[in-house]
């Protein structure tokens, strides 16, 4: 299931917010940065032109690379970009003096946007040893302090702004692909998913499976007991599901009180022997002493040329089978 924990990952969203910050932060400092860049090379100290120089080339570089490719190498403005303005700020406070620790704000701010969390704080750190190192050896000690002071000030609060963004982006991510009572995966996950399956699938013979499970009379349940505890069926049994598949798959709320199991990678008859045992620890269930719950599964598995949609009917249709002959039963093709 390799493939399918890495479509559902958070950190695999195509456009992150780290890929969205770099292509704009190489926008706004490809305009800002590129005047004082040209500006070195004519008349400022060569180490400083250089430095400046490759800043704006890597700055480029990302622009291109999530615009045209789709892609930010992050890797790239960790081992090129940060050593690089490390030493701008290495060579330009001492030559530039106070012109140079200006350069630095930004340099410490950017290192957020551009960087996964613990990276930006690792090379924040040194930043800021660095350029206080730097201060007192070039300025008054009580003007090196207030730099000091200011770029750790600086950090802290971009340090704290980038964590608050970065919980609410995951949390929102997570409520965009699950269903917020089961807290199982939601139907466009699926689709998503199916999707990926699908297309490798034409590429690869892999053993995929699915699962379509539904509750038997559920709308009795509701009728007897409330939409309430008709809720509590749903998530009780969703879990039932997922705990019994485990690793083997992955399950979706589909909708209604039907659901759906994604299984990669495991072999046909061990997938009807799962399905069967889903089926079994779902009517071991004990939530009502005067009704029983139970499901029915259609099971089917991905053959040549199917499309999602022929897929899930293909289950669909296994599933109504299984209604018509009595439920609390798995039929499978
Ligand atoms: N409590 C609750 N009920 C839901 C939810 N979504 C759908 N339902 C109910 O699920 C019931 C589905 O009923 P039917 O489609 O007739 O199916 P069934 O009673 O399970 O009968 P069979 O599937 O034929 O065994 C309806 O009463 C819906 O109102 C939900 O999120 N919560």
């Amino acid at each position: 299931m390799k493939r399918a924990k890495k479509i559902l990952q958070y950190q695999q969203n195509e456009f992150s917010v780290l890929n969205k910050s770099a292509l704009w932060l190489g926008n706004v400092a490809l305009v800002f940065i590129t005047p004082f860049a040209i500006n070195n090379f004519i008349n400022g100290p060569l180490n400083v032109a250089v430095a400046s120089f490759i800043v704006t080339a890597v700055f480029l570089f990302n622009t291109f690379t999530v615009l045209v490719w789709k892609k930010y190498y992050s890797n790239i403005s960790f081992f090129v970009l940060s050593p690089v303005i490390l030493l701008f700020c290495y060579f330009s406070i001492p030559a530039q003096g106070i012109i140079g620790v200006l350069w630095s704000f930004p340099g410490i701010i950017c290192f957020y946007y551009l960087l996964p969390e613990r990276q930006a704080w690792l090379i924040n750190i040194v930043a800021i040893v660095l350029c206080t190192y730097l201060s007192f050896n070039t300025f008054d000690h009580g003007l090196a302090l207030r730099i000091s002071a200011t770029l750790s000030l600086i950090s802290a609060f971009t340090a704290v702004s980038i964590r608050q963004i970065n919980k609410q982006q995951f949390a929102l991510h997570r409520l965009a692909i699950t269903d917020s009572l089961t807290g199982l995966y939601n139907r466009s996950t699926l689709n998503d998913l199916l999707n990926d399956i699908i297309d490798s699938h034409h590429k690869m013979a892999d053993n995929s499976h699915l699962m379509t499970i539904d509750i038997d009379h559920f709308k009795k349940i509701n009728d007897q007991f409330g939409h309430d505890q008709g809720d509590e069926v749903l998530t009780t049994i969703g879990h039932s599901i997922r705990n019994t598949v485990k690793d083997y798959g992955i399950v979706f709320r589909y909708g209604g009180e039907e659901f759906i199991v994604v299984i990669e990678e495991l072999p046909w008859e061990k997938t009807k022997r799962l399905a069967e045992q889903i089926r079994l620890a779902v009517s071991e269930i004990n939530m009502f002493p005067e009704l029983k719950v139970s499901v029915s599964i259609g099971l089917s598995r991905l053959k040549p040329k199917m499309t999602r949609i022929d897929w899930i009917r293909e289950s669909d249709r296994n599933l109504y089978t299984a209604k018509k002959q009595g439920r609390n039963q798995v039929i499978s093709s």
